[in-house]
């Protein structure tokens, strides 16, 4: 079934490549025919690949179908169709029978010695058994009967196969197309199931049982059949048999009359189904619906004894064919253009009676014609586009080095001067920085002032800021004091602040921050709700300092008059900052950076020594102690946050002349970013390290993502308030082209947008600063190394192929 599907891919594709107009019922039937041949006669009948006589044939037979709606007494009363029916009836059967002939020759050389048999086998051995045959025997004969018997029974499964299949597939295309959100959501479960970027067909050939994981496709299928069934069935009348009317309760005789159990209409009745008959709603058939679903309404394959022997069959045929080439295809019908279809020799084009009468049903153009099967109008005129599928073998996973600059550059950090720029002296730039700049006590962030939009042709569907909250205070505020009279006074800096903690500033510059991204986000772009609903959803971590942040951002975006519900995580195994074990990603960061003696780590450490001397004898810190001296941590945070405060740089209790000079701060900052860089980009085993531990908080915004894009939630804005070591390992994960220290309110925004019209493709700006982010990784910065306008497949690509779907590699990676 699979290499039926993939030939079938290659006939699509050469569509594509010719950007035709064709009949997508002449396709799919070449595909249902396959199918069958193969399964029941383990025949190919390579009508996908060449122009196979049999199939020619079978739709030639359709051909002289009568018209069921005709009047016209020489339509009905054709002379010729009898001579033409049997002049292609025996056509088939001489094809049918050579199939036989062979099949019955090989068989015993072949057939017993695989374990899957196709039907005409288990049919071919059943008959030895059953004519006293001995079924090694090399010399079995096949009388005439049984001959006669099996062709009409392959032919019988030929014809009821066939096109009753093939004109569901075209359905589902269609009926998808009309509904975007549908098709979103089954793209997304065959990402699901076969991981985004990746094509279904060698898993499917590895494993064929992942096809029943495909539940929601499955869905779509029986939401199609019950609208647009191709079939139903038919029952002989008889002296004694009744039809009871369900209102008057009269009993209706049957004998010499045909009952039909119209599928259509019992799929299509509003007293079965409730008034939302007639919308495509597959939820319907989810297993959590089951309830809902009337008892024996849904019968496109009827029931009891005669009903279908090969719904099996086409169900996973359909399923095979629509994994196979929803993600790879956008398909729509094309009845503006059906004029240019007139003369391509179908069927339809031969037979004018198709464009006459009524040329809607239900408001569907689509509509079907009985030509044996229920078939879709003039065989579904289509047109196709190929999507862009990336393999996540295309997408690049490696780690890509970070650019050079004095950031990564240790001579230039240690011996250097000033800061290169970088701010550190407030939440306000001086006069003449442009805002962008690197600013530690204020980062910059998404403003109207600099916003760029994207042009009008993408519309924003989706976004997800993350930014780190500041030091920084809540109304009341700590005043930390130490009491000489406590004898556990621990030596160190004297100040006012203790780690961590909100300043009102810090909590100024949250409120700020809340109030320019609605400022972009609503009133420039009119993307986010006026008032706070479930469209716009906050999260915070473990730390209450998140929480701080978020109460007073939140202000600043909607000042609402009742609580809001912040999102949080239960500690231990918390993403978001990350909490969750992952023991292996500790041990790989210690084993490189903070805390390791590898040489590449303790260069600048060592290089650094009259520094770490000058401010210990400054701050009273035990020149053994290794907290304060594995990294620069602790100086960086001391430094910083007192010049953010406009507090003066440090000097000793014991000798008030000597203080850390601001140059020595500068070096101090300098250092900071290296290290930031080394830990989270330079080094190669950064990105190993940052995916086990942030892991999990990509892999939960790439399912963000994908329910966005598909219209799963009704959330549009989901805004994550973290911390530095969350911001760090993220752009990490992102391989920023240049790593900094996170600052303060730092921010990192994931913009979708959805390209306008026909296909709804999904497309990623990442923002950090306000700026779109520059990736060194040449899958994600593709526009001049900006993560600009990415299709989100590739995005998605990457993140599955790092973490693995659900986080499963990150879980591995932890357990290693
Ligand atoms: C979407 C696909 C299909 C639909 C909707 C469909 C529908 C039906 C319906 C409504 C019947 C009449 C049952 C009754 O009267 O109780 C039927 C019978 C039958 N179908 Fe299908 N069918 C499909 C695909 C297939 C396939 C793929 C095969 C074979 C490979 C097949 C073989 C048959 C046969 C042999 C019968 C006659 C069964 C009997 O009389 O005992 N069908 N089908």
């Amino acid at each position: 079934m699979v290499e039926c599907a993939e030939a079938f891919v290659k006939i699509l594709d050469r569509h594509v490549l010719k950007d035709d107009l064709f009949r997508m019922e002449e396709e799919t039937t070449k595909i249902s025919i396959d199918v069958i041949g193969r399964v029941v006669c383990d025949h190919d009948f390579k009508t996908l690949t060449t122009d196979n006589e049999f199939m020619r044939t079978m739709r030639n037979t359709l051909a002289w179908m009568p018209d069921v709606q005709s009047i016209n007494p020489w339509h009905r009363n054709h002379p010729l169709r009898p001579i033409m029916w049997k002049y292609y009836k025996r056509k088939m059967d001489k094809y049918i029978g050579r199939v036989l002939d062979e099949r019955f020759t090989v068989r015993n050389a072949e057939a017993r010695k695989t374990k899957v048999k196709a039907g005409i086998d288990l049919a071919l051995e059943e008959y030895v058994k059953e004519s006293g045959q001995n079924v090694d025997s090399q010399n079995i004969q096949m009388d005439a009967e049984f001959r006669r018997f099996a062709i009409d029974n392959l032919l019988i499964l030929l014809f009821a196969g066939h096109d009753t299949t093939a004109s569901t597939i075209c359905y589902c295309y269609h009926l998808l197309y009309k509904h975007p959100e549908a098709l979103a959501k089954v793209r997304r479960e065959l990402d699901e199931v076969f991981g985004a970027g990746t094509s279904a067909t060698q898993q499917l050939k590895d494993n064929p049982y992942l096809v029943n994981k495909l539940e929601y496709t499955l869905a779509v299928i029986k939401e199609v059949l019950r609208l647009w069934p191709p079939a139903s069935g038919v029952r002989q009348g008889k002296k004694g048999y009744f039809v009871k009317d369900p209102v008057s309760g009269e009993m209706l005789p049957t004998e010499g009359m045909n009952v039909w159990t119209t599928s259509m209409c019992l799929g299509r009745s509003a007293k079965l189904w409730g008034p939302d008959v007639d919308e495509f709603k597959p939820e319907r058939f989810l297993a959590e619906n089951a309830d809902s679903v009337p008892p024996n309404a849904w019968r496109p394959f009827e029931k009891g004894p005669r009903n279908c022997i090969g719904q099996e069959l086409s169900l996973i045929e359909m399923k095979v064919v629509l994994a196979l080439t929803l993600r790879e295809f956008d398909i729509r019908v094309a009845f503006d253009e059906l004029d240019a279809l007139s003369n391509d020799g179908t069927l339809w084009a031969k037979d004018a009676s198709f464009k006459k009468g009524p040329q809607k049903v239900f408001g569907e153009e689509m509509y079907q014609i009985l030509l044996a099967a229920a078939k879709p109008r003039e065989g579904m005129p289509a047109r196709i586009a190929r999507r862009k599928m990336h393999n996540v073998s295309n997408v690049d996973l490696g780690w890509y080095a970070p650019k050079n600059s004095w950031i990564n550059d240790l001579g230039r950090v240690v011996n250097g001067t000033g800061t290169n720029g970088f701010q550190f002296n407030g939440s306000q730039l001086p006069d003449r920085v442009e805002y962008g700049v690197y600013n530690w006590c204020n980062m910059p962030h998404v403003r109207k002032e600099e916003y760029v939009k994207v042009s009008q042709e993408f519309e924003l569907v989706y976004l997800e800021p993350l930014n780190p909250s500041g030091n920084v205070s809540a109304p009341t505020y700590w005043s930390v004091y130490t009491n000489p009279t406590n004898p556990f006074v621990q030596s160190g800096f004297n100040g006012s602040c203790q780690f961590p903690q909100i300043t009102r500033e810090g909590l100024g510059d949250s409120w700020q921050h809340g109030k320019d991204l609605y400022g972009v986000y609503h009133d420039l772009l009119n993307f986010l709700p006026s008032n706070m609903s479930e469209k716009v959803s906050y999260r915070v971590t473990n730390n209450v300092i998140t929480s701080q942040v978020a109460g007073i951002l939140i202000d600043g975006m909607y000042t609402p008059s009742t609580s809001v519900p912040l999102r949080i995580q239960p500690t231990n195994v918390d993403s978001l900052e990350p909490q969750y074990p992952c023991p292996k990603s500790t041990s790989m960061y210690s084993s490189y950076g903070i805390g390791s003696s590898a040489p590449e780590w303790t260069a600048h450490l060592t290089a650094a020594k009259p520094l770490f001397n000058s401010l210990d004898a400054v701050s009273g810190i035990a020149s053994d102690s290794t907290d304060w001296h594995k990294s620069f941590d602790h100086y960086y945070d001391n430094l910083s946050a007192r010049q953010c405060h406009a507090k003066p740089l440090p000097c000793s209790i014991n000798d008030t002349s000597n203080c850390v000079s601001q140059e020595m701060a500068d070096t101090v900052y300098r250092l900071g970013q290296y290290e930031y860089s080394f830990i989270y980009r330079d080094s190669p085993q950064s990105l190993q390290a940052a995916v086990g531990s942030y892991g999990v908080f990509l892999a939960e915004l790439a399912d963000n993502i994908r329910a966005a894009v598909s219209s799963q939630s009704p959330v549009l804005y989901r805004h994550n308030i973290a911390h530095d070591g969350s911001v760090s390992r993220l752009l990490s994960i992102l391989q920023i082209e240049q790593m900094v220290w996170v600052g303060m309110g730092s921010e990192v925004v994931f913009e979708i947008y959805r390209k306008r019209g026909y296909g709804g493709k999904n497309f990623i700006r990442i923002l950090w600063g306000g700026q779109v982010l520059r990736s060194s990784n040449p899958s994600l910065g593709t526009v001049n190394g900006k993560v600009d306008l990415l299709d989100v497949d590739i995005f998605l690509a990457y993140i599955d192929g790092l973490v693995g779907f659900r986080a499963g590699k990150v879980v591995d990676f932890c357990k290693s």
